[in-house]
C-alpha cells in the first residue's frame, strides 16, 4: 500500500500545528463538568462500503451536454445550517470541537492512496493520532424535517452550546453549496449574538445520538490569526463565517 509513515506523519502534524490550540479557551461552563475522554475515546475503527444510508444517497447522473454524453457521480446529503455565534458578555466567538470520522480517515491518508476496503482495513487506525480527526467548527447541523432553518439552528445552539438564544436573534446571512463537484446540497449560515445569561445548560451535543462536542471560545484577535493560517482542520463554513464576522461585525461590536 502506498501509505508511508513519513508522509502520514508530516500531513498529520501539519494539520494539527495549525490549530493554534493554545488560543482556544474551554467554555467556562463546560470544562470542569464533562469527562475529558469524550472526544479521545475512539476504538475499533473499521471500513466497509455503503450499501444503504439514511444520511447519504449516491447517484449516477447521465445526460447529454452539447451533443456529448456525460456521466457524473453525485452524493446527496441533508441540507444543513450553521451559525457564527458571538458571546457579547465575554467578547468571544463560540465554537465546537468534535471528532469527525470522515476527516480522521481522509486526513490520515492521501486521496491518491489505494482506497480499497482491504487496504483501508489493513491500516492500524489506533496508531493515527485522534487529533487528525478533531475539527473546529461553528455550531450547526442538519435541518430536521418540519423545522425552518432558523428553528433548526436555534435548537443546535441549545444542544451543542447550551445557549437559549431567541429565535428572532438569528440573522440569515446567506446560503451556499456544501460543494459543487460531488455534493450540491445547500448550507444556510446565520449570525447570532448571545450573552452569559442565555446559558441554560452545558451543551455538548446529544450523547443519545452519539454526538459529543466540546464547547470552546475564541477571542476576536485570535479569530483574525486563525483565518490567516495556511492550513486548518476546519470546514469552509468556519472560515467563511469568521471572515464574514471580521468584515461586517468585528469593528462595530
Ligand atoms: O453517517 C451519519 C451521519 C449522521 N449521523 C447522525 O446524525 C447526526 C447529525 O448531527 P448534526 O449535528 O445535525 O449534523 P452534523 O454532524 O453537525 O453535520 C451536519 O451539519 C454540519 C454543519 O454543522 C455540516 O457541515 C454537515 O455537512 C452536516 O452533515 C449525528 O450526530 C449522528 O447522530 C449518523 O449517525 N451517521
Amino acid at each position: 500500500m502506498e501509505y508511508t509513515r513519513t508522509r502520514f506523519w508530516s500531513r498529520t502534524l501539519t494539520h494539527w500545528k495549525h490549530q493554534i490550540p493554545g488560543q482556544l479557551q474551554p467554555s467556562r461552563y463546560f470544562s470542569t463538568k464533562r469527562p475529558k475522554t469524550v472526544l479521545e475515546d475512539i476504538k475499533g475503527m473499521t471500513v466497509e462500503p455503503i450499501r444503504e444510508s439514511d444520511y447519504l444517497k449516491t447517484l449516477k447522473l447521465q445526460f447529454t451536454q452539447n451533443g456529448r454524453k456525460r456521466y457524473r457521480d453525485v452524493a446527496r446529503v441533508h441540507a444543513s445550517i450553521m451559525v457564527v455565534l458571538y458571546n457579547r458578555t465575554r467578547k468571544v466567538i463560540v465554537l465546537v470541537r468534535q471528532f469527525r470520522p470522515a476527516v480522521f480517515v481522509c486526513g490520515a491518508i492521501p486521496s491518491t492512496a489505494d482506497n480499497s476496503i482491504e487496504s483501508l482495513n489493513s491500516i492500524d487506525w489506533s496508531k493515527v493520532p485522534l487529533e487528525t480527526g478533531i475539527t473546529l467548527e461553528i455550531p450547526g447541523g442538519i435541518i430536521d424535517e418540519n423545522m425552518t432553518a432558523a428553528e433548526a439552528i436555534k435548537q443546535e445552539v441549545l444542544e451543542e452550546c447550551g445557549y437559549d438564544v431567541p429565535l428572532s436573534s438569528f440573522e440569515n446571512i446567506g446560503e451556499f453549496r456544501t460543494s459543487t463537484g460531488v455534493s450540491g446540497d445547500a448550507q444556510t449560515m446565520f449570525y447570532a449574538e448571545c450573552t452569559d445569561d442565555m446559558k441554560v445548560s452545558e451543551g455538548g451535543g446529544k450523547p443519545t445520538n452519539g454526538e459529543f462536542v466540546e464547547v470552546v471560545e475564541m477571542s476576536v484577535p485570535d479569530v483574525r490569526k486563525f483565518i490567516n493560517q495556511k492550513v486548518v482542520n476546519a470546514n469552509c463554513a468556519l472560515l467563511i463565517g469568521m471572515q464574514w464576522f471580521m468584515y461586517f461585525k468585528a469593528g462595530k461590536i
